[in-house]
């Protein structure tokens, strides 16, 4: 199979995507962070529900204030953030009021404490005083019936703390993609088996379950499949494919006599495209395994990495509601000259910084192979190398993908 451009690959990933649905579901406030919501939501309530006072001090009528000409004025019974309204009056007295207290009637204005002398049960202020100063109007952070959250969104902590303040307790967001994440090759061993030669340990799994876990992702981790074709089909078809939105393998489809993923996917569901031109992550296949969306990511972890994030995860965001699956995409001056010497897209590992200009700068982490995960950990973004750049000067401007964003959504 011809291998395809990186945006005919894209292409083809987010049409795939957006003809799946995820699942919707209600989740407690407390279970929310992360998830994506369905639709926008508005504020239950005002907030402010009541004018209430964003000072400790005392509420005053402006008006009678003014009238008294500096002289001193009545105490009344103070008021506490929770209390009732009192039931008569309070225009001609000073009412002590904590922060958060609503405003008790006939006053308009408070005062904060520090701008007021107590003399036993009277007050007298020493600072000039507009009316209306300190008061937070009802309703006027949040109005009830306003759009206060837009979808489609990744809730975050604070997202959460202006949900419950505009009175939800509940949520409707998106089931988590369910991801079937399964391993190929007959070499690889798990951190704290000995190790022998020819013999390899299994960097993938933790790396990619924990990033499919930080995009939103589900993750069930299958037996390892078999360097034999009988067994990768049979494994294949055995999987309850129905339970999976997302099936990834990872290794075995490059050109070796053992990569047996293209054929299998070939017998058991359909290839929509095998091999793109990108570097790392060559081989990459993609299509569908009955109702599942099917990766075969190439089995070197920095291909396997960089192939999550480009292709895999545009696929989530479309799953997840966003209209495209373009990634987080900043400029950044390249601090070094940089050579490519073929004409794929190229995906660096790299690490940014703000440079004293206060534009981002970006770094080529060491070693670009694809199996050294080192200068992926060093990295914090991969740089973008279209396919016809070829030699990049210092000070080149080039499109960086932060890993920020899988977190932020
Ligand atoms: N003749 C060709 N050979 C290769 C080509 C090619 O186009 N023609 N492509 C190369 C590229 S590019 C890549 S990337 C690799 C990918 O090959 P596979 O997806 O078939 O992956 P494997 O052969 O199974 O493994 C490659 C490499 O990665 C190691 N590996 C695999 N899984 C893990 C894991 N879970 N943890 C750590 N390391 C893993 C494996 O041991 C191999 O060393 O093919 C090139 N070859
Ligand atoms: O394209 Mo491979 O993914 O370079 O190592």
């Amino acid at each position: 199979m011809k291998s395809v451009s990186f945006s005919q690959a894209i292409k083809s990933v987010t049409t795939v995507a957006a003809a799946h649905s995820l699942n919707e579901e209600t989740v407690s406030l407390s279970c929310a962070t992360g998830r994506y919501l369905v639709s926008d939501v508005k504020a239950l309530v005002d907030v402010p529900a009541t004018d209430c006072s964003r000072m400790d001090g005392y509420a005053i009528n402006h008006q009678f204030y003014r009238s008294q000409q500096g002289a001193s004025m009545a105490l009344g019974t103070a008021i506490h953030a929770g209390d009732k309204s009192p039931d008569q009056d309070c225009s001609q007295l000073a009412i002590p009021v904590m922060t958060g207290a609503l405003l008790p009637p006939g006053t308009d204005t408070v005062v904060m404490k520090e701008h007021c002398l107590v003399q036993g049960a009277t007050i007298t202020i020493d600072h000039p005083v507009n009316k209306g100063d300190h008061l937070r109007k009802q309703g006027s952070d949040l109005r009830t019936g306003k759009r206060i959250i837009q979808a489609p969104r990744r809730l975050t902590p604070a997202d959460l703390g202006l949900l419950a303040s505009a009175g939800h307790h509940e949520v409707l967001v998106r089931a988590r993609p369910q991801v079937a994440l399964m391993m190929s090759g007959d070499e690889l061993l798990q951190p704290g088996q000995s190790l022998s030669p020819g013999m390899a340990y299994d960097a993938n799994t933790p790396m990619l379950k924990a990033l499919l876990e930080e995009m939103g992702c589900s993750v069930t981790l299958l037996p390892c499949l078999k360097d034999d074709s009988a067994a990768v089909n049979k494994q294949l078809s055995e999987l309850e494919t129905a339970e999976y939105d997302l099936i990834i393998t990872v290794g075995g489809v490059s050109m070796g006599d053992r990569d047996f993923l293209p054929e299998a996917l070939q017998n058991l569901g359909s290839i929509v495209f095998h091999k793109a031109n990108i570097k790392p992550g060559f081989p990459v296949l993609f299509g569908q395994l009955h109702s599942a969306i099917f990766y075969g990511l190439p089995g070197n972890p920095v291909s396997a990495f960089s192939c999550l994030l480009e292709l895999v995860y545009p696929a989530l965001k479309i799953l997840n509601g966003h209209s495209t699956g373009n990634l987080m995409s900043w400029p950044a001056l390249t601090t070094q000259e940089i050579h490519k010497s073929h004409m794929r897209r190229e995906f660096m590992r790299g690490r940014y910084t703000l440079g004293a200009s206060g534009q981002l700068e970006v770094t080529v982490c060491g070693s670009q192979a694809s199996s050294r995960i080192g200068s992926l950990a060093e990295a914090n973004c991969l740089l973008v190398i279209n396919e016809s750049q070829q030699d990049l000067k210092e000070g080149s401007q080039v499109m960086i993908h932060p890993f920020i964003q899988i977190p932020a959504g």
